[in-house]
């Protein structure tokens, strides 16, 4: 475990949504949950690790009958970058089989992870797979189509951490959103930047 380097991590990093923002985003979420679910006795599934944090934020926001469960689906393993291949550590205990499901997630990044637990729970049977995350990554890169139902916040480009979100493994509870601090580009570099094109 890197402690001291995820604690100088932490001091140097960039606050790009406060606990208050996240606080806002989880009663919206709730609220547009609310709308669509409420009368579908729906069971959620909070995704192991990150995801357990926002799920139990959101759940006592929700105020009509659910069920909850659990899936453990991972792709970057305590790394900053997703492998190709999801592993599976925990299929849902609770049958899918013609029920109403959410995913809720900490962050939509890549795709690929939401991607295949979706997949995974339509082979299994559910009536209707629907996602909420608390927070989806800018860019371009998505697993093509993918979308999730219900988002809580949106993040630039950068490798985010807390309310779930882990560096290395650690910071899962930073009470805010932060960006790991990025390294001023190389001398260099910016020289060859400021170069006038011709
Ligand atoms: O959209 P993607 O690019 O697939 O990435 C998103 C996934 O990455 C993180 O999980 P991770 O594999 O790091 O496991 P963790 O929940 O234990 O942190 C996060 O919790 C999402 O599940
Ligand atoms: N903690 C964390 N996990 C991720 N999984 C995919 N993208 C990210 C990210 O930016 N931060």
């Amino acid at each position: 475990m890197a402690w001291d380097e995820a604690e100088r991590i932490l001091s140097e990093a960039d606050l790009i949504h406060d606990g208050q923002a996240v606080d806002r985003a989880l009663d919206d979420l709730a609220s547009q949950i609310t709308e669509r679910l409420e009368h579908t006795r729906p069971l959620i599934l909070g995704v192991m690790i990150g995801g357990m944090v926002p799920a139990g934020m959101l759940l006592p926001r929700l105020g009509f009958p659910l069920q909850l469960d659990y899936v453990h689906a991972t792709r970057y393993r305590g790394g900053l970058s997703g492998q190709n291949d999801l592993q599976w550590r925990a299929e849902p205990g609770t049958p899918v089989r013609d029920r109403v499901v959410l995913v809720v997630d900490d962050i939509l990044d890549e795709g690929h992870t939401l991607a295949g637990i979706v997949e995974a729970l339509q082979a299994q049977g559910a009536a209707e797979v629907l996602t909420a995350v608390l927070v989806n990554k800018l860019h371009q890169r998505k697993h093509p189509g993918l979308r999730a139902d219900f988002v809580g916040l949106e993040v630039p480009d950068r490798y985010v951490f807390g309310v779930g979100m882990d560096y290395k493994g650690l910071c899962r509870n930073a009470p805010g959103i932060f960006a790991v601090r990025e390294p001023a580009p190389a001398t260099g570099d910016r020289a060859e930047a400021k170069e006038p094109t011709q």
